[in-house]
């Protein structure tokens, strides 16, 4: 059955892969990324028109509680319902603990944690008020069962996610709701470039030579694409996930192991 989806963060990556996916499954989907990426968030949603799907873009920044109240009410304007929230958006830095500065703290908290914990409750409120359930589904990582160093705050903020949709799958049971999140490992998006970059520095390797040492983590050989998580992604979002709720669940290749 078609459902109305928004997917936070959806301009590039995995954001991108799991709106084109729900799209390719036959559910509407608004997208939401930052305005600086406004550019990309139209390709996405002409992908997603040529679907033969709805779409809406809508620019807003997660970590604002206002933009996120506007944003999921724009996409019931555009849509007519919110039944699924994807809040996928999050930043990555790689700093040791030693050197990173109250603001950085803030910055990756603001955007991965209290950004996650707007868009559960702004998409609860939603449902709640619409009577008929929904999923709910949040970007973790591996990192939230185990981190990384040099990811410490940015792990911290993935362990918050976690934490936080455990809690909501509980107070939200009674309406229907499920909440669960995805843990991906190494994907290969402009993260992970951005990651690479800075590992490679930090450890005196040249580019590419980090995700290359990482990956070696990797039971099943290969570094994920965006297409991975979103598969996993498509069945939250399904009635085949019914019966789960506050699972933060690995999707990486085998990395590590729960
Ligand atoms: N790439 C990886 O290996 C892994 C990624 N993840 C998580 O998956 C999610 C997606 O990651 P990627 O696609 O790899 O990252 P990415 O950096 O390629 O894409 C993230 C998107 O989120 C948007 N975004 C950032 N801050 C925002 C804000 N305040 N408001 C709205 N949008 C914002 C960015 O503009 C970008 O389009 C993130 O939460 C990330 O932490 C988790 C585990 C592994
Ligand atoms: C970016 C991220 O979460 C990992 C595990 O690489």
């Amino acid at each position: 059955m078609s459902k109305n989806v928004l997917v936070t963060g959806a301009a590039r990556g995995i954001g991108k892969g799991i709106a084109l996916r729900l799209a390719a499954d036959g559910h509407d989907v608004a997208v939401n990324d930052i305005a600086a990426n406004a550019g990309e968030l139209e390709t996405v949603a002409k992908e997603i028109r040529d679907a033969g799907r709805r779409t809406a873009t809508i620019t807003a920044d997660v970590s604002d509680p206002a933009a996120v109240t506007g944003m999921v009410e724009r996409t019931v304007e555009s849509l007519g319902s919110l039944d699924v929230m994807v809040a996928n958006a999050g930043i990555a830095q790689v700093l040791p603990l030693l050197e990173v500065t109250p603001e950085d703290w803030d910055r990756m908290l603001a955007v991965n944690a209290r950004g996650v914990f707007l868009c559960y409750q702004a998409a609860a409120r939603q449902m709640i008020a619409q009577g008929n359930g929904g999923k709910i589904i949040g970007a973790a990582s591996i990192v939230a069962h185990r981190p990384f160093a040099l990811l410490g705050h940015y792990s911290a903020s993935k362990w918050a996610v976690r934490g936080l949709t455990q809690a909501a799958a509980m107070e939200w049971a009674q309406h229907g709701i499920t909440v669960n999140a995805y843990c991906p490992g190494i994907v290969g998006t402009a993260m992970w470039d951005l990651i690479d970059e800075k590992l490679a520095e930090s450890e005196g390797l040249r580019k590419g030579q980090a995700i290359e040492k990482y990956s070696n983590l990797i039971h099943l050989g290969r570094v994920s694409v965006p297409e991975d998580v979103a598969a996993y992604v498509s069945y939250l979002a399904s009635p085949d996930s019914d019966y789960m709720t506050g699972q933060s669940v690995m999707i990486d290749g085998g990395i590590q192991f729960a």
